[in-house]
């Protein structure tokens, strides 16, 4: 059977194809209609159309109704209950790397290789998520942290579901790369989704500070990037950049999101004090400062991530850097006002 157009069967399919033929290079693309339109598929139709744009069917000889198949099911393990970590989050990240990759300083960069395996490290990076922290499932000793020594829990699991889905039958997408290409391509990802995971992120901006020193002295080109180690670094920090993208993203779908991870973090809360465990921080429905979270969030984390990488890959990443500096003062302004609302 041919597998559809866009990947996925939907009445919208002609309404789709012309928001991804205008928007699915863009940043800030609605990926909420875009769930909409493709009957709740917005993970196999974002990396179905990305693979075709990037003509990766016929580069790696990639099965379409393999890629259909492996991906729905990828899909399937996302949880649809989650308010945050389902499968539109994960079609945002990966949708977002792929306008990152496009950037004119990245040009030449990256194999194709390296370009598939950030975009299906996105796909799958929070696969199977439970819908509450790496803490939560560490302090409960849930079956997860058992498995994982409390290391990078959730990020280990989401790369084990991965793989394991490719085993799967009619699901081995990688079947026609050969050995190294397979074994390379599977070390990127594990590298590139363990890297998600938040207590990585201060080492990471720190290597990505340093990288964008040295390549100043280098007289700003990216070209000489000759080892992995450099090559994974850029890698890693471009889809925690994309993982932590939301804030800088046009406010109606920023403001989406928010409401999103709160109702998800409040969920655990919840289930905290269901439990008798101390609430985690901004867990707490009733006594959270949801616009000053965000600014803290967006000054201590958002911005000086998206700051090193605006520099690595100046100039294309100005408007991001700007979209993000202005949804930072509507939340600035909107604590202001709730706070002397409650004084009065
Ligand atoms: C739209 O707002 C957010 C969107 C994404 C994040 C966020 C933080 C870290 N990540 C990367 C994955 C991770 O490590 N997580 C997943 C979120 O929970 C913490 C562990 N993602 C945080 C966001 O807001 C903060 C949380 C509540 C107010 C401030
Ligand atoms: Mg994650
Ligand atoms: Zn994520």
């Amino acid at each position: 059977p041919i597998p559809p157009r866009l990947g996925v069967e939907t009445p919208h399919a002609d309404e789709l194809s012309v928001l991804f033929n205008e928007s699915l290079d863009k940043w800030g693309i609605d990926i909420f209609r875009v769930d909409q339109l493709s009957n709740q598929h917005p993970l196999v139709t974002v990396v179905f159309s990305i693979f075709e744009k990037r003509d990766f069917l016929s580069k790696f000889r990639l099965h379409p109704s393999t890629l259909v198949n492996y991906f729905t099911g990828i899909e399937e393990h996302y949880k649809k209950d989650n308010p945050y970590h389902n499968a539109v989050h994960a079609a945002d990240v990966t949708q977002s790397t792929h306008v990152l990759l496009n950037a004119a300083s990245l040009v030449n960069v990256f194999s194709d290789l390296e370009i598939l395996a950030s975009i299906f490290a996105c796909a799958i990076h929070d696969v199977n998520h439970p819908g509450v922290t790496n803490q939560f499932l560490i302090n409960t000793e849930n079956e997860l942290a058992i498995m994982y020594n409390d290391m990078s829990v959730l990020e280990n699991h989401h790369c084990a579901v991965a793989f394991k889905l490719l085993q799967e039958p009619n699901c081995n997408i990688l079947k026609h790369l050969d050995d190294s290409q397979r074994k390379q391509l599977r070390k990127m990802v594990i590298d590139m989704v363990l890297a998600t995971d938040m207590s990585k992120h201060m080492s990471l901006l720190a290597d990505l500070k340093t990288m964008v020193e040295t390549k100043k002295v280098a007289g700003g080109c990216l070209l000489k990037l000759d080892n992995y180690s450099e090559k994974m670094q850029i890698m890693q920090n471009m889809v925690h950049c994309a993982d932590l993208s939301n804030p800088a993203k046009p406010l109606p779908l920023s403001t989406q999101w928010v409401t999103r991870v709160m109702e998800e973090f409040f969920n655990q809360g919840d289930r905290e004090k269901a439990l008798g465990l101390p609430v985690s921080p901004m867990c707490c429905r009733e006594t959270a400062n949801i616009e000053k979270s965000q600014v803290s969030f967006i000054d201590f984390i958002v911005h000086p991530l998206w700051e090193a990488w605006t520099e690595l890959v100046h100039p294309d990443a100005e408007h991001i850097l700007s979209t993000l500096e202005q949804n930072r003062d509507h939340y600035s302004e909107l604590s202001a006002t709730r706070e002397a609302e409650e004084q009065q």
